[in-house]
């Protein structure tokens, strides 16, 4: 039986500044640090030894992969990072403080980009200065896959085919797996695994720097699932 492990990043600066992140690269607050270190400490106690770590390409992260192993002394461990693993890209409103945004288009509306499953947030554009389109780490990217802004739905199809190709054969091979990555590839990957309905999962919430512990069998059924 292998375990799967999910952890959020920790708090990030953007999260303590109330500010719409997605893919800006921001770091972890000194509070989200300490939640890393913690959540490597639990993992240490709890005995889980990793064979496997994935994450994203932003270091808020890495970070936290790295403080959690470095806690349970699995810095060694292969890790693979990927742009799939990324936050869901908030467009245009990435940068914007989330209760400006609710004076200015109304509490209903930013809830609904934030949370609705298929309503897009307004997106950018590819010669906005803040496009990933100019950002090295996705050079690698057809310019028609580098995203101006995601909801949901169109998260869980760039995190899916990563889950199929890597996270589930790993697990299908008895690894034991952590991915260390956001509050929004994290439900796109819960929803998925989980058979959660485009309704239900606007109230899961994931928070930051804590484990989430799921044991699959070997058809990768969910035998066990506990938060640490
Ligand atoms: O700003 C973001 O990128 C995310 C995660 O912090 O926010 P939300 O919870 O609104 O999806």
């Amino acid at each position: 039986m292998a375990k799967l492990v999910f952890i959020r990043h920790g708090q990030s600066e953007w999260n303590l500044e109330n500010l719409f992140t997605g893919w800006v690269d921001v770091n972890l607050s000194e509070q989200g640090v300490r939640e890393a270190k913690e959540a490597g400490r639990k993992l240490k106690a709890a005995g889980l030894e990793f064979d496997q770590a994935y994450t994203s390409v932003l270091k808020r992260a890495i970070k936290t992969l790295h403080f959690a192993l470095e806690e349970s002394d699995q810095l060694w461990i292969p890790e693979t990072k990927t742009w799939r693993l990324n936050e869901r890209h908030y467009g245009a409103l990435q940068g914007k403080n989330k209760a400006v945004a609710a004076e200015e288009f109304g509490d209903e509306q930013v809830h609904i980009w934030r949370r609705s499953y298929d309503v897009l947030p307004p997106l950018l554009s590819a010669d906005d200065e803040g496009s990933a389109a100019n950002d090295r780490r996705y050079a690698e990217l057809d310019e028609r896959t580098v995203p101006g802004g995601e909801n949901l739905k169109v998260t869980l199809e760039r995190v899916i085919p990563f889950w199929q190709d890597h996270i589930a054969p790993d697990l299908l091979a008895g690894k034991n797996v952590i991915v260390a990555a956001h509050g929004n590839s994290l439900r796109a990957l819960t929803k998925y695994i989980e058979e959660i309905s485009d309704e239900d999962i606007m109230d899961v919430e994931m928070a930051t720097g804590q484990p989430v512990v799921y044991t699959l069998d070997e058809r990768l059924n969910i035998i066990d699932k506990e938060k640490l």
